[in-house]
């Protein structure tokens, strides 16, 4: 059934946020979803939020999975790799091992999606620690540039580069998306511009020229 006349498609998508224990994985997820600031250390198990946001006008739908960094929930990754479809890999830039961290993540990533392309965000948090620096930023670029993947440096506690992480994935994820020709779009649904409820309506989309035209975006 085609969309009614004053809805649009919303987009779903599961994002990962994986990396080192206390890198600021939940504050960074905390303050995009919430615009929380957490000052405490409680290391996650694992939580999981729901978020819709505009991504150059068109709505996307987030389920956000922010894991536990230690080291007695490493099994568990493997499931998240499994669903995810974009990743944040944070580490904190006061610790060099963190950085070291996420080459071993990224490979896990790739081997078990088996895909080289899959979109993924790098991101130093802790950025207003200036003094506590460990982690060089041009040695951390050039990292993220073998990785064909952008590099942000940001800071939850002063929500610097926050949403820019995030906006930047769902970019990644939708340009990849559209081009996925071959993709089972049971998960768009509808919803009435502006509204942002929780009534969903689901319809497959209709043809493969729109999907086409949405590459030029
Ligand atoms: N200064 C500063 N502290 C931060 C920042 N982000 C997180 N923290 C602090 O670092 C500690 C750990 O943050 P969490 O977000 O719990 O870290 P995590 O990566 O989720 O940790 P695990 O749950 O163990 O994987 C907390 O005390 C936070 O307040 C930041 O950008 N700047």
């Amino acid at each position: 059934m085609p969309p009614r006349y004053g809805y649009q498609p919303v987009r779903e998508f599961h994002v990962v946020v994986l990396g080192a224990g206390g890198v600021g994985k939940s504050c960074l997820t905390a303050q995009f979803v919430h615009n929380e600031w957490i000052e405490s250390y409680d290391p996650t198990i694992e939580d999981s939020y729901r978020t819709q946001v505009s991504v150059d006008g068109r709505q996307v739908m987030l389920e956000i999975l922010d894991t536990a960094g230690t080291e007695q929930f490493v099994a568990m990754r493997d499931l998240y790799m499994k669903t995810g479809q974009g990743f944040l890999l944070v580490f904190s830039i006061t610790s060099r091992a963190s950085l070291q961290e996420l080459a071993t993540l990224r490979e896990e990533i790739i081997r078990i999606k088996d895909d080289e392309n899959i979109p993924i965000v790098i991101v130093g948090n802790k950025a207003d620690l200036v003094d506590q620096r460990a982690v060089d930023r041009a040695k951390a670029f050039a990292i993220s540039q073998r990785w064909q993947a952008p590099y942000y440096e940001a800071s939850a506690r002063t929500r610097t580069n926050v949403d820019e992480v995030f906006i930047d994935l769902c970019r990644q994820m939708l340009r990849r998306d559209d081009i996925d020709l071959p993709h089972n779009h049971d998960d768009i649904y509808y919803q009435k511009a502006e509204d942002h409820s929780s009534s969903r309506r689901r319809h497959r989309r209709k043809n493969k020229e729109h999907r086409t035209r949405c590459v030029i975006l």
